[in-house]
């Protein structure tokens, strides 16, 4: 994390144009508090990106807000999948071009967005060139520097690719959680049955009941319970182990791969129903903790969300 914002201040003296990347499931979760303070004044495009997976309503308080509070700072909707609005960001970047004979980009944001996946997009629809940025589906994959990659001729528009900025220190548990479920914390790190049960809380809260169906629950019911539900999904996608005993880890990633790739709905896991409110708090936070300390706090905002399933169960 550290080496992170360490490299992308070293740079950001050569940079016209910032292009933060954020997950437009967790529009506000995906914000990263330290890298607001590095990258201060610099110009900022932001890119919600993973549109595709989010809500479509969500857009338009997104746009109200920004409009309200932070009117410098133009926002775009993407999705790397279909290239749907690349050209906007290319666009915007060329209206910097004059007086200045290029312009130099740079792509940041937490792990797993979709920053490399950006890049290539903008290559892609810009020069019609292929990767220059490896992606993948973990966290993390983003790490060394590929160098400047032009992704506009006219006017010359570069970009230069950076190592993704580690989750900072996150001080409210169901931020994590948001940000566990979404992909931006390894999956080791986080207990993912109890991402599926925050999962499942948020389809119950919707009235998403399409996973009864699906996985056959017992009397075609929807239940608050994750272990009915793991053993359903078990039973469904035969995840036994030997012994023929369900396996509800094998359940839980099976579950976890429908919700991140859309099959459960479209979802943006961040209330927007008062952004007036967040965009006028302060949002500084601590400085960033350690790996291991991270871990605990995840493992704290976990146990809290089982003691929370347990109260509710109780009433
Ligand atoms: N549905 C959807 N998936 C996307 C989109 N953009 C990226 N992805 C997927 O999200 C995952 C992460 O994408 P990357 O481009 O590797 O993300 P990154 O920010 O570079 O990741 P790090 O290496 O962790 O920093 C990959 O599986 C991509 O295919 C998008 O717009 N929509």
């Amino acid at each position: 994390m550290a080496k992170g914002l360490r490299l992308i201040s070293e740079r950001l003296n050569s940079i016209d144009l910032i292009v933060e990347v954020r997950d437009a499931r967790i529009p506000l979760s995906s914000i990263n508090p330290q890298f607001e303070r590095v990258v201060g004044r610099k110009p900022r495009l932001i890119v919600y990106n993973k549109f595709d997976l989010a809500d479509p309503q969500s857009k338009k308080p997104l746009i109200q807000a920004f409009r309200r509070h932070m009117p410098a700072t133009p926002i775009v909707f993407t999705s790397c999948l279909t290239d749907s609005h690349i050209k906007d960001i290319l666009k915007y970047a060329a209206t910097l071009a004059d007086p200045i004979p290029h312009v130099n980009l740079m792509v940041m944001g937490m792990p797993n967005v979709g920053k490399s996946s950006l890049i290539n997009a903008l290559r892609r629809v810009g020069v019609g060139k292929g990767k220059a940025a490896i992606t993948g589906a973990q966290p993390g994959v983003t790490r060394t520097v590929v160098g400047t990659v032009k992704v506009l001729e006219h006017p010359a528009v570069y970009l230069i690719d950076t190592p993704g900025v580690m989750v900072p220190h996150i001080a409210d548990p169901l931020q994590s959680l948001k940000v566990a479920v979404t992909g931006g914390i390894r999956d080791h790190l986080a207990d993912e049955q109890v991402m599926v049960d925050y999962l499942l809380f948020e389809l119950n809260r919707r009235q998403a009941f399409d996973y009864v169906d699906w996985f056959r629950l017992p009397d075609s019911q929807p239940t608050n319970d994750v272990q009915v539900l793991l053993d359903a999904v078990a039973r469904r996608i035969g995840a036994f182990s030997k012994g023929g005993i369900l396996e509800p880890n094998m359940a839980a990633k099976f579950f976890l791969k429908q919700y991140r790739t859309g099959k459960l709905g479209l979802f943006t896991l961040d209330d927007l129903t008062d952004l007036d409110t967040y965009f006028t708090s302060d949002k500084s936070q601590p400085e960033s903790l350690s790996r291991r300390k991270e871990k605990k706090q995840l493992k704290l905002a976990m146990r809290k969300e089982q003691r929370l399933k347990a109260n509710r169960q109780d009433d």
